[in-house]
């Protein structure tokens, strides 16, 4: 490997911390894609809440750059009723990592923090530097919280150590590998799974959670993963960058799309007494656009292609063989 002179060097080698995931696994797809060797551990194999382990492992492979996405992650109900595992593993993990990384020497870190750490009701789009200036979100501020020591941590990496950590926050996102189970799940992937459920067994109504009101954006994991590289060869600064489609829709007109891809033609009834947790968090993308990355997947390609794996998952599941993660989208144009 030459010396580093470059921020992410033509076949650096990249370890993606949460490779199984959504994200992760569209991250390795995306750097394998550009030619980077990736290092990635199980968590059977590597437990990152475990700090010593994994400055030993950084120490001994020596990545050019580390993604940091692995994550307590799930959708509204599961921060609810985990407050504490949101909060706790995921200042492990970060902890683990950004630390050990840094002892271990590895030049580069890309941290993945989330939308919901912006204040409830902050002005829409969201800037970058809406951070810390009100209250957060009840349902999900444990999780918030954590991911805003995940951002002050790679900072103060970079300010005490010149470090070249950066933060990306992405919107709520969906893709292959993504969550179904409804307990845990974010909205996209339990509204495939309920219409298509649904629409398999005659029922003529499906209940959603809450008033259908709060807006939502919603990104391609695939886009997210080509921010990530983008901003991997090309980002080195403090602030975090926001990563999204800049265009967002009320939880009803995402219910009314899936449900037409799907082919789900019921009534939808709205479950009240479920929380809608923030009304709003549509994020100021001008960052990014100003290095050139723009989103590729127009939503209902992806919810029909996410639909698609949940079905052969589904058939899969019952015939014991496992869905091909990786399956493209059969458009892709905004
Ligand atoms: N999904 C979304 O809508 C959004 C996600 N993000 C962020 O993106 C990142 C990735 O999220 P996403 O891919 O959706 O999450 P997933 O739950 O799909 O994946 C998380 C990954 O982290 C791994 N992991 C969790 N705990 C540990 C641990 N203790 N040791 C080792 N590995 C661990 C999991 O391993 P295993 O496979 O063994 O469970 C899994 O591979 C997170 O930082 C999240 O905050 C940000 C905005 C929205
Ligand atoms: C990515 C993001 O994800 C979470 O925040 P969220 O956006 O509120 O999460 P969500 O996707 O679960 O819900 C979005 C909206 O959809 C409504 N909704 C309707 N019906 C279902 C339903 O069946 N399941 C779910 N999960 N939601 C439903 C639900 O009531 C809410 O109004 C946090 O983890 C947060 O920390 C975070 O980062």
């Amino acid at each position: 490997m030459p010396f580093m002179t470059e921020l992410l060097p033509d076949g650096a080698r990249v370890f993606v911390a949460g490779h199984r995931g959504l994200v992760g696994s569209a991250v390795v797809r995306r750097l394998t894609a550009e030619g980077h060797p990736v290092l990635v551990r199980t968590r059977a194999e590597l437990d990152l809440r475990d700090a010593a382990a994994t400055a030993a492992w950084l120490r001994q492979t020596r990545p050019d750059a580390v993604v940091l996405a692995a994550a307590r992650v799930g959708g509204i109900m599961a921060n609810s009723t985990y407050p504490v595992q949101f909060l706790e593993d995921n200042l492990r993990i970060q902890l683990s990592v950004v630390a050990g990384a840094h002892a271990a020497g590895v030049p580069r870190l890309l941290f993945l923090g989330s939308s919901c750490i912006y204040p409830k009701f902050a002005p829409q789009p969201i800037r970058e530097d809406a951070l810390l200036t009100g209250p957060l979100e009840p349902t999900n501020e444990a999780y918030a919280l954590a991911k805003i020591a995940g951002i002050v941590q790679v900072q103060s990496y970079r300010r005490q150590y010149g470090a070249a950590y950066v933060s990306a926050m992405p919107t709520n996102l969906y893709g292959p590998g993504d969550n179904f189970d409804l307990a845990t799940s974010h909205v996209l992937p339990a509204l495939i799974r309920r219409f298509d459920e649904a629409e398999r067994s005659g029922a003529p109504e499906v209940t959603l959670w809450g008033s259908g009101t709060p807006r939502r954006e919603f990104l391609h994991v695939d886009d997210l993963a080509a921010a990530c590289t983008l901003l991997l060869r090309s980002y080195d600064a403090d602030e975090p960058v926001n990563v999204g489609c800049g265009e967002d829709l009320t939880i009803r007109e995402l219910a009314e799309t899936v449900s037409g891809v799907v082919g789900y033609r019921g009534r939808i009834g709205w479950d009240t007494a479920k929380p809608d947790g923030t009304p709003r968090k549509l994020l100021d993308v001008s960052r990014l656009f100003a290095l050139g990355w723009r989103p590729r997947i127009a939503l209902r390609d992806g919810v029909a292609q996410v639909h698609r794996q949940w079905r052969a998952q589904a058939a899969g599941d019952a015939a014991g063989s496992a869905p091909d993660p990786g399956a493209e989208p059969t458009a892709a144009a905004h």
